[in-house]
């Protein structure tokens, strides 16, 4: 990875090829780079360059340049030669950030050697190398690996301390410190080393289609949730907070979404996390457009309150830019932000890692896809191993001995805590948020 001093100057070439019917099949087995939506979006091969910020010490960041401007310099000093002209086509970096700036994981831009893309109907490659060095060759798919499974079990949050915690987080809200917080506890496990990680999402992105499905440096998941798209000075998101689970039944379903629709407490954390993004793509953005009600999202675990964003961009911002505003959301810190994120720090005895952080891709002008990391596990990785180790599972003899053969695994979700918040179903909410994740492992 390199710092933002002076980037290398990096050649890039996109051309068409002939449909491409499965992305994945390119992807790396064990650190696939991926960004998909119902078989559309990109993945990426090796690594070229690329900004790592992180882990923070009480001596300051390793790195002192925004992903940002990081990026602003590395896309300025590019060649490009794209005639595609799609989205994801050209110069473009996936990322993963860490959700709070003090986590003892990094934030990174990956920029791969090659990308495959597809977009309704056409497919490119890219291929990226440094000025003066080798074109990367082209891609070949590989088969996948032997089906693999874990199980998730408690990580340091267990739910009798979920409930305590939000309990806490409630007598806050009661108290007047603040108005929402979401408050998240973590399942943690063990994959077997080896595994082709290709199989956990495209498990997740056969059973939640219409979600973001990524793969970013060993952060896996299916997010419902846009952070911000930025395509040609278009700007949207979709902002989400309030949720039950589906009914057992096509009656009682029916009836779950409406009672959604009509529930105070979910209307309330979702105007929050609503009018955190409208303040900050206010100045940003002209024609700000919003529902004035949410519309209910089903989802095949559950349903959200869900509100659709749009504005056409009025200054030069890129969305990583919009990126920085943006997050954290009161979708997944609360309100106000700082008294919210301070009192996550206090109740949540784990250090989120990139989880409720943005996770998607930029382009050389600054385009891009942005999700929250939602509905997701972090593979290896610094979080994942504090996390196995301060769990002390059972047979945590058992996975030091055989530390070659396996990689710990931590997943997270959390809900949206206002005053009238019943502890019971907000562990309840964790539960179902978990599934995806938990049944694409199983
Ligand atoms: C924090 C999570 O979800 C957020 C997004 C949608 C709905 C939410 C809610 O109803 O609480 C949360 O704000 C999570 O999935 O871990």
């Amino acid at each position: 990875m390199t710092s933002s001093h002076r980037p290398p100057r990096l050649v890039v070439e996109t051309r068409e090829i002939a449909h491409v019917d499965d992305l994945l099949a390119f992807a790396s087995a064990d650190a696939p780079l991926a960004w998909l939506r119902r078989g559309d979006g990109i993945v990426g091969i090796g690594t070229v360059g690329g900004y790592e910020r992180g882990p923070h010490t009480d001596a300051g960041d390793s790195n002192d340049a925004v992903p940002a401007d990081a990026w602003r310099a590395i896309a300025a000093a590019a060649v490009i030669d794209d005639p595609v002209g799609l989205p994801g086509s050209g110069l473009v970096a996936f990322g993963t950030l860490v959700f709070d700036e003090r986590s003892d994981e990094a934030s990174r831009l990956v920029v791969p050697q090659v990308v495959v893309g597809r977009h309704r109907g056409r497919s490119w490659v890219t291929r990226i190398h440094a000025s003066g060095a080798a074109a990367p060759e082209l891609p070949e798919r590989s088969a996948y690996g032997p089906y693999w499974s874990a199980t998730l079990g408690p990580g340091t949050l267990d739910p009798a301390g979920y409930q305590a915690a939000v309990r806490r987080a409630v007598d806050a809200i009661v108290a007047g410190d603040l108005e929402k917080v979401v408050l998240a506890r973590d399942l943690v496990g063990t994959i077997p080393a080896g595994a082709d990680l290709r199989r956990l999402v495209r498990a997740l992105a056969d059973d939640y289609p219409d979600t973001w499905t990524f793969a970013v440096d060993g952060l896996i998941g299916a997010s419902p949730e846009t952070l911000i798209t930025a395509s040609r000075g278009v700007v949207t998101a979709r902002v989400l907070a309030g949720t039950i689970p589906r009914g057992t039944d096509a009656h009682d379903d029916a009836g779950a979404s409406t009672s959604l629709a009509h529930s105070a407490k979910d209307l309330e954390e979702h105007r929050y996390a609503v009018q955190s993004v409208l303040d900050t793509l206010g100045p940003h953005v002209r024609h700000l457009r919003a529902d004035p009600e949410p519309f209910t999202l089903k989802l095949p675990n559950l349903w959200h309150l869900a509100t659709d964003v749009a504005g056409d961009l009025a200054d030069h911002a890129s969305s990583l830019d919009l990126v920085a505003a943006l997050h954290p959301t009161a979708a997944v810190a609360g309100t106000p932000r700082d008294a919210a994120l301070e009192l996550i720090r206090r109740l949540e005895p784990f250090d989120r890692g990139r989880y409720a952080g943005p996770v998607g891709w930029v382009d050389g002008h600054g385009n891009g896809e942005w999700a929250i990391a939602l509905r997701c596990a972090q593979i290896g990785g610094a979080g994942a191993h504090v996390h196995a180790g301060r769990e002390e599972p059972a047979d945590a003899n058992e996975h030091r001995g055989a530390a070659s053969a396996t990689i710990p695994v931590v997943a997270h979700a959390g809900a949206g805590i206002v005053a009238r918040s019943d502890p019971e179903t907000e562990l309840l909410e964790t539960r179902v948020k978990f599934r995806p994740i938990v049944d694409a492992l199983a």
